[in-house]
């Protein structure tokens, strides 16, 4: 590995090692803002909101701005790598690439500082990805708005493509999404009287299978959804009734439509409980992202020059039933999302995950060199990038 980008990896292994919740990525902020203060200070721009960056390396000279964004917070799992850099925060890990995605950001940020192109290029660090949800904010942001770019790429570490690849389709790539908590209240009591209570862990428990029917029995087997309940709480004892009971989940679907059903089934499914059991219940949605819809011209025009390019392998991909609120940028800005393989058994959100870092210069490479090939290339019809 050159030590290039040996600089970047050990960037990666700092950010690795500080993973923050969303909008409380502090720390991470100023291990960016350090590095962007090395870099020389006539040759780029930086503005944060709140605790994310938006940095502007300028162009000899610009007639258009190119973007990257990268996501900044960690998740609350317990780290299980075999990594002597393991997490330092207790609960917190990068378990979804986010220190790769910024380290890949510093990387090509830094090459656009040294090897100018004609146009600007602004990289956008952007926190809460996980929840809730920073990318909508921002870009509604005083901060962002006078830099939005004409085209914006971002990249979602792959643990199941081999290094070396890079997967991606024109059209939707990832999910709708929306969180989903449900909570139940009863009637508490002693553990021997279940008569005088009203029980929400066992409402909760029918509850969490009747949730299940709705991809089995409501979604056109054609069509595709998840509802997925990842937390499950309820009760304070082993012999007292549980007065309340929460459910959290996500649900995902691959068009707005299927969204509205599910959600109307959940609101249905969760009235039959209150019949039921004689309780009351609240649905809470949480945030919502809308699909990640690539742009299908510049996809396709992507795909084609990384072809050519004889750099990364191009996989074509189908659509993940994962969420990104990267979807926001790409509802206002023409652009595109792709998968960067880095090999390992362990799959997102998981605390073994370990992606191989042999991918960040091939995430790097392919970064800069589509957005040099880019800002080279005339502008469309219509001025269109
Ligand atoms: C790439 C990835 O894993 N993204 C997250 C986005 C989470 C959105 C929201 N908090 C939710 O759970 O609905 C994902 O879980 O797909």
């Amino acid at each position: 590995m050159s030590t290039e980008i040996q600089t970047f990896v050990e960037f990666r292994r700092q950010l690795h090692l500080i993973p923050e919740p969303g909008f409380a990525e502090f720390k991470t902020q100023r291990f960016l803002l350090d590095r962007l203060a090395e870099l020389p200070a006539d040759r780029i721009e930086i503005r944060t909101w709140r605790t994310g960056i938006l940095v502007k390396v300028k162009g000899t000279a610009p007639q258009r701005t190119f973007g990257y964004r990268a996501d900044m917070d960690g998740l609350p799992i317990e780290e299980d790598t075999s990594y002597p850099f393991r997490s330092v925060h207790p609960g917190y890990m990068h378990a979804c690439g986010h220190d790769m995605h910024m380290a890949i950001g510093l990387g090509v940020l830094t090459r656009f500082v040294e090897q100018p192109m004609a146009d600007d290029l602004v990289v956008i660090f952007q926190p809460a990805e996980e929840g809730p949800g920073g990318a909508k904010p921002m870009l509604d942001s005083a901060e962002l708005r006078d830099w939005l770019p004409d085209l914006i790429v971002a990249l979602h570490v792959a643990p199941e493509y081999e290094v070396g690849t890079i997967a991606t389709r024109p059209g939707i790539l990832f999910a709708n999404t929306s969180e989903l908590f449900i909570d139940l209240t009863g009637k508490g009591g002693h553990a021997a009287y279940p008569h005088r209570a009203n029980d929400m862990v066992v409402a909760a428990a029918h509850l969490l299978v009747q949730l299940q029917s709705i991809v089995a029995r409501n979604v056109n087997p054609l069509d595709s959804a998840v509802v997925t309940v990842g937390k499950i709480e309820g009760g304070t004892k082993q012999n007292i009734i549980a007065e309340k009971a929460r459910l959290e989940g996500t649900i995902r679907t691959l068009s707005a439509e299927t969204m509205t059903l599910v959600k109307k089934r959940i609101e249905a499914l969760v009235a039959g409980a209150e019949t039921a059991f004689e309780c009351t219940a609240s649905i809470d949605y949480g945030s919502n992202y809308r699909q990640v819809y690539n742009d299908e011209t510049i996809t396709r025009e992507f795909m084609e020059w990384l072809e050519g390019s004889g750099g990364a392998k191009l996989i074509e991909c189908t659509e993940a039933m994962t969420g990104e609120d990267f979807g926001y940028f790409l509802e206002r800005i023409p652009g595109l999302m792709f998968w960067l393989g880095v090999d390992t058994p362990y799959g997102l959100h998981h605390a073994k995950l370990e992606p191989d870092e042999r991918a960040m210069p091939v995430a790097i490479d392919t970064v800069t060199g589509y957005i040099r090939w880019k800002s080279e290339q005339p502008l469309r019809e219509g001025g269109k990038p």
